[in-house]
């Protein structure tokens, strides 16, 4: 665990450059245990780069992230994706279910990763389909299905192996207002339950306003005021 009680994943002085263009300027940002936090800010503000820097999937151009006290940029590749498979789960805009699996076998994935049978992975992943009203879509692939049946699957995989972090960048952007606020009150829902801290990008005021916690960012910085 980090020194810091709860604090699960913490950027310091976070900096990233696209080659010369130059996206996040020295963020600080403390992410603690079952917490929710809410990125928001205008379009080209640096909110999805964090949020990668912030998932190990990008590596900062300057400072650090740790996840657990571990300091992300000094793991193998290989121990950097082993972290991610297991305490890290992913929603993106556009739900990225894998097109030639269906939806059970889309939301088994982390589980098969992390060495699960695939008949064994099943339980687990049609009490999850269930809980997000699914379950008879299970053998379905995506594209036989709505834009926010695909997406609760997404939600379902991101969660399946109960990573200890949910990062979701603009998770029901592709839906209505209505069926994306349901979703995410599904995944915000489904996420305390199993204790998952969620990083979420957000365009959506309400959403926003909902969330624990908020990391307005201007330019690459958090804005002043913004609780971090
Ligand atoms: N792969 C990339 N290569 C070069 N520049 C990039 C890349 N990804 C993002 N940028 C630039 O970095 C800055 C921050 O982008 P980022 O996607 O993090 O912003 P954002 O706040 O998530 O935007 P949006 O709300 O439009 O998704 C922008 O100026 C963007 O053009």
């Amino acid at each position: 665990m980090s020194r810091d009680d709860g604090v699960l994943l913490r950027a310091e002085g976070v900096a990233l450059r696209y080659g010369t263009l130059p996206a996040l300027h020295g963020v600080d940002v403390a992410v603690a245990a079952g917490t929710v936090t809410a990125v928001t800010g205008p379009s080209g503000s640096g909110k999805s780069s964090l949020l990668h820097c912030l998932a190990g999937v990008l590596r900062p151009t300057g400072g650090r992230v740790l996840f657990e006290g571990r300091d992300l940029a000094a793991l193998s590749d290989r121990e950097l994706s082993a972290v991610r498979a297991r305490s890290f789960g992913f929603v993106f805009q556009f739900g990225d279910l894998v097109p030639e699996l269906t939806l059970a076998e889309n939301v088994a994935l982390p589980l098969v990763l992390a060495g699960q049978r695939g008949r064994r992975a099943r339980g687990p992943v049609l009490e999850l389909l269930a809980r997000l009203g699914i379950d008879h879509l299970a053998d379905r692939r995506p594209a036989l299905v709505s834009g926010g049946q695909a997406q609760r699957a997404a939600v379902a995989r991101a969660l399946v192996h109960r990573p200890a972090v949910l990062f979701a960048d603009e998770p029901t952007g592709a839906l209505d207002r209505a069926a994306g606020r349901l979703v995410l009150a599904e995944l915000l829902a489904l996420s305390a339950e199993r204790g998952t801290a969620v990083v979420l990008v957000t365009h959506d005021e309400t959403v926003a306003a909902a969330a624990g916690r908020r990391l307005d960012l201007v330019d690459g910085r958090l804005s002043a005021g913004a609780a971090r």
